[in-house]
């Protein structure tokens, strides 16, 4: 089955989330990929990923993707947070970060862990 996994970034990780996934390209592109609003836009534009988009992350995208999650409708959440900006969303984020500890689905919060929780979903693919 096609790994499911969910692609956020907050605006001043957005460059490291399009790099980190060029570095994936075709292993995403064999996966089903959702993602916040302005991240998936710049993902599709930049890397010609098929997303499925949920709003922008302060308007409920988020909230969306924890949703889709607690439904059993995710396999790994790459969620690059900016930890040095203050986001209006604060809530829903912890809620999306939480809602991945309680149902145990992995979430990589930086670009060193983002790399090993992909490259591990790529190999087990490959097996
Ligand atoms: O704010 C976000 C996550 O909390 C990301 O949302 P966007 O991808 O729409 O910028």
């Amino acid at each position: 089955m096609k790994p499911r996994i969910a692609l956020i970034a907050h605006d001043k990780k957005k460059d490291d989330i399009v790099t980190l996934a060029a570095e994936y390209v075709d292993f995403l592109r064999g996966c089903n990929l959702m993602a916040t609003g302005t991240t998936g836009g710049r993902l599709a534009n930049e890397l010609g990923l098929t997303i499925e988009r949920k709003h922008s992350g302060p308007f409920g995208g988020d909230l969306q993707i924890g949703a889709e999650l607690v439904m059993g409708h995710i396999d790994a959440v790459i969620f690059l947070r900016d930890p040095m900006t203050p986001q209006p969303h604060e809530p829903d984020i912890n809620a999306l970060v939480r809602a991945c500890d309680v149902h145990n689905v992995a979430c990589a919060t930086n670009v060193a862990t983002a790399h090993l929780v992909l490259s591990q979903l790529r190999q087990a693919v490959r097996k």
